[in-house]
């Protein structure tokens, strides 16, 4: 289970959110809701050790996340930040890179597996032969996605996972969290998309607190 308790984030000068507190157990969806700017990839980042809180803690599974915890926690946690900058110039590269990091040790990487993941996230096999550059940015996002889903990690953190899909594609993608949740994974998702928000188990707003 991951907990977020009491949590203040101020950059600049500006808080952007006070004595923010919510659990996500294991096998739960929770979405971060909230105003552009209120501190929603802060907080994903500061639960990844990339950004100290001010007050209050995080912790996962009952230990404590510090500077030094926050490497170990990692190895835990999938990200899959708004804005992707994928290095690989395949997608079939792009799929095996999370399994080439030491941080992913032990986790074999498996093609059959992966397509079994694509075709619930409606992705045809064919774009695994093609070039990052050739996917629209919503099958990037959902190979992307997939490869988390492989992954198989206990805490996946994803931020606007449906920011470039349909409607149709985003029940799809709410559907494969809830897939991931179901063995155990605790998601936390940023989303604008109210449908999506809807489908999640829980919304947590986080307000920006205005000048
Ligand atoms: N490293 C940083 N240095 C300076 N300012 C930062 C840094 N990281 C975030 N900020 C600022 O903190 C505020 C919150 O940013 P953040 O990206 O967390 O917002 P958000 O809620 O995810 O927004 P959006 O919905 O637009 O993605 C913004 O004003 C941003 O400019």
């Amino acid at each position: 289970m991951l907990e977020i308790k009491n949590a203040s984030i101020t950059i600049g000068g500006r808080q952007l959110f006070a004595g923010l507190s919510f659990t996500v157990p294991d096998g739960q969806t929770v979405c971060l809701t909230g105003s552009s700017g209120s501190g929603k990839t802060t907080l994903l980042r500061a639960i990844l050790g990339f950004h100290p809180l001010d007050e209050g803690h995080i912790s996962i599974d009952g230990e404590l996340l510090t500077p030094s915890s926050a490497e170990e926690f990692r190895k835990h946690i999938s990200y899959i930040p708004q804005e992707l900058t994928l290095p690989s110039e395949w997608v079939s590269d792009m799929m095996r890179l999370p399994f080439t990091l030491k941080v992913n040790r032990g986790k074999a990487f498996s093609k059959d597996l992966l397509m079994a993941e694509w075709r619930k996230l409606e992705l045809q096999p064919a774009l695994y032969d093609k070039k990052v550059a050739e996917l629209s940015g919503g099958e990037r996002q959902r190979a992307v996605l997939s490869a988390s889903g492989l992954l198989g990690k206990s805490i996946l953190l994803v931020d606007e996972p449906t920011s470039a899909l349909d409607a149709h594609t985003s029940a799809l993608v709410l559907d494969y969290l809830k897939t991931l949740a179901v063995r155990g994974c605790s998601i936390v998702a940023v989303s604008h998309d109210a449908d999506f928000a809807q489908g999640c188990d829980k919304c947590i707003s986080v307000s920006a607190t205005l000048p």
